[in-house]
């Protein structure tokens, strides 16, 4: 596994992503780390903020062998459930969940957030960049009242580079599972972890008023399966709807 390590970047997904269409010869996994990432993006064009030196940024370059753009929703489940697995070996005594498609949550609060970026020819996903952003050490949070951090949650420190290897690690594990046969497997495991699952939340549709419902899973490609206050069962794709709590 081959790792890089740069004092500083604007975001680690656009210094990978830009490796990538270099067109030089990249190992699968090839992982690019910044303890001061400068201007990380999130989901739908966010922002990902992380305090210099305290937390962990990082993207992993994953090709898949054979992958359709149809299967994507696996890498949305694979990836969260290996940061998972990580921080359930981590001694971590709240609840650790998934956050519809993929933001890492323990006790109600997000930790982490994954941005999955897919270089596709014709159907195929041909490479993946996957961007992990976990807060670690991260004590204050102004202005970001759900978001927390593993260091906040435990009240113990986390040493930044042993986490990184075992994500890594996890990650590559999980990945190389990437095939028809564990769909299932990785299916229900995702499902066990949704946050809210059963349970009444708020949404935010991207037209039209918010409304309450009850998330019942997701579909396999990754639709959010929700029941209604009229009992109606409804599905939304990504980025049709915002799970508010
Ligand atoms: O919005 C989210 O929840 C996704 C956040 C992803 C942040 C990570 S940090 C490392 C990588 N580089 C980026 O610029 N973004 C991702």
């Amino acid at each position: 596994m081959k790792l890089i390590t740069l004092p500083s970047i604007d975001s680690t997904n656009r210094y990978l992503k830009d490796l990538v269409h270099s067109e030089a010869v990249l190992p699968n996994y090839l992982t690019v780390f910044t303890p001061v990432q400068t201007a990380g993006v999130g989901q739908y064009g966010a922002k990902w903020q992380s305090e210099p030196n305290t937390n962990l940024t990082f993207s992993t370059l994953f090709i898949p062998k054979n992958l359709t753009i149809e299967k994507a929703f696996i890498l949305n489940m694979l990836v969260p459930l290996a940061v998972v697995k990580v921080l359930k070996a981590q001694d971590i005594a709240g609840e650790i969940k998934i956050k519809w498609p993929n933001d890492i949550i323990i006790e109600r609060k997000k930790v982490g957030g994954i941005l999955i970026e897919n270089i596709i020819q014709g159907q195929q996903i041909v490479k993946s960049v996957i961007g992990i952003g976990l807060n670690v050490n991260q004590r204050d949070f102004n202005g970001l009242p759900k978001a927390s951090s593993l260091a906040n949650i435990t009240g113990r420190a986390f040493k930044i580079k042993k986490l990184l290897k075992e994500v890594m690690n996890a990650l590559e594990e999980m990945l190389e599972g990437v095939s028809a046969t564990s769909f299932e497997q990785v299916y229900e495991e995702y499902q066990e972890y949704l946050f809210q699952r059963g349970k009444v939340s708020a949404f935010r549709p991207k037209t039209g008023k918010d409304f309450m419902g009850i998330i019942r899973g997701v579909t396999p490609n990754g639709a959010l399966i929700v029941a209604t206050e009229t009992e109606e069962i409804k599905q939304f794709q990504l980025k049709e709807v915002e799970l508010l709590y």
